[in-house]
């Protein structure tokens, strides 16, 4: 494992659901030493209980996190992200790379909030990062070098798989992988309801849901084929499977989730300001 180890120092500001998914999974997957790690909350009454839950340094001290940090991940909620790159600006380390994971907020707002021609990568992942199956888009600010999208790359792909895509795009991530797994987590929900419906324990219908669904996009991924037709691999003629389409159909399944993805990504675009 640590030939793989990033030796770099690494400070997480905003240590909530999601920088606090991320920085266990970077630790836990022997990607970086604990000891390299150190991580902000806003609440000093946290610190203690997250510290102990998380392994590394927890504190509320920003400024001093980011001052030895080669590596500087915000997780901090969109509308805060800017006052905290404010505050940490003067005391950032030549050839620092800032990574936000904030939705909606631009490269170029955080280079300008930073003051500097300072290096900063816009990263879009998401929750099942926490099991190391999570996705995450990329895209690069204009001071950043390749050898930094290779870090960052290296960062979330302890967690899943990364795409590097333009900035205009990653509004779109957010709608579709971004917020995601909030629509699978209703759909297994729902599929699971649809078992107890017709007879099956609660437990195991939501054994078979959330299998079936893991199932079916390991299929995706991993034979290459249209989801189409691997649909069509399921539906005998005159069965069970097409009579459950015609009720997806009918309930306009696909025009729903076309319309989550599409909402999700214009809130994305109006939170941007
Ligand atoms: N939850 C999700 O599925 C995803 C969230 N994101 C992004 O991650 C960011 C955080 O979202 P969540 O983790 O869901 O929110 P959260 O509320 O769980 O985490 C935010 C954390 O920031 C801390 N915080 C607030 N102000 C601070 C400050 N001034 N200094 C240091 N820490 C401070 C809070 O104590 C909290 O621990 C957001 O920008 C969101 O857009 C991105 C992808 C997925
Ligand atoms: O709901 C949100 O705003 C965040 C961004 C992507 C997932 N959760």
């Amino acid at each position: 494992m640590s030939e793989n180890k990033l030796k770099l120092r690494v400070a997480v500001l905003g240590a909530g659901k999601m920088g606090g998914i991320l920085l266990q999974a970077f630790v836990k997957s022997g990607l970086l030493d604990a000891t390299d790690v150190t991580a902000t909350v806003l609440h000093e009454s946290r610190t203690e209980e997250l510290s102990a839950k998380y392994g590394v340094t927890v504190t509320t001290d920003n400024v001093e996190a980011a001052r030895n940090a080669d590596v500087i991940l915000l997780g901090v909620k969109p509308m805060f992200i800017l006052s905290v790159v404010k505050q940490i600006a003067p005391v950032l380390k030549p050839g620092a790379l800032l990574v936000s994971v904030a939705a909606s907020i631009t490269t170029a707002a955080i280079e300008g909030a930073a003051g500097g021609e300072v290096a900063v990568i816009r990263a879009m992942p998401n929750t099942p990062s926490q099991v190391l199956a999570g996705v995450t888009a990329l895209c690069a600010g204009r001071f950043v070098q390749d050898e930094q999208v290779a870090v960052a790359e290296r960062l979330f792909g302890a967690v899943g798989r990364t795409v590097v895509v333009a900035e205009r795009l990653m509004n779109a991530v957010t709608g579709l992988s971004g917020s995601g797994p909030a629509y699978v987590f209703i759909m297994i929900e729902a599929l699971a309801e649809g078992g107890v419906n017709v007879g099956l324990p609660r437990d195991v219908a939501t054994v078979l849901a959330a299998q079936t669904v893991e199932g079916a996009a390991k299929m995706v991924l991993e034979t290459g084929l249209h989801p189409a037709a691997l649909k069509d691999m399921v539906t005998t003629p005159n069965g069970t499977t097409v009579a459950g389409i015609l009720a997806l159909e009918e309930g306009s399944l696909r025009a729903t989730l076309i319309n989550a993805v599409k909402r999700s990504a214009e809130r994305a675009a109006e939170l941007a300001g």
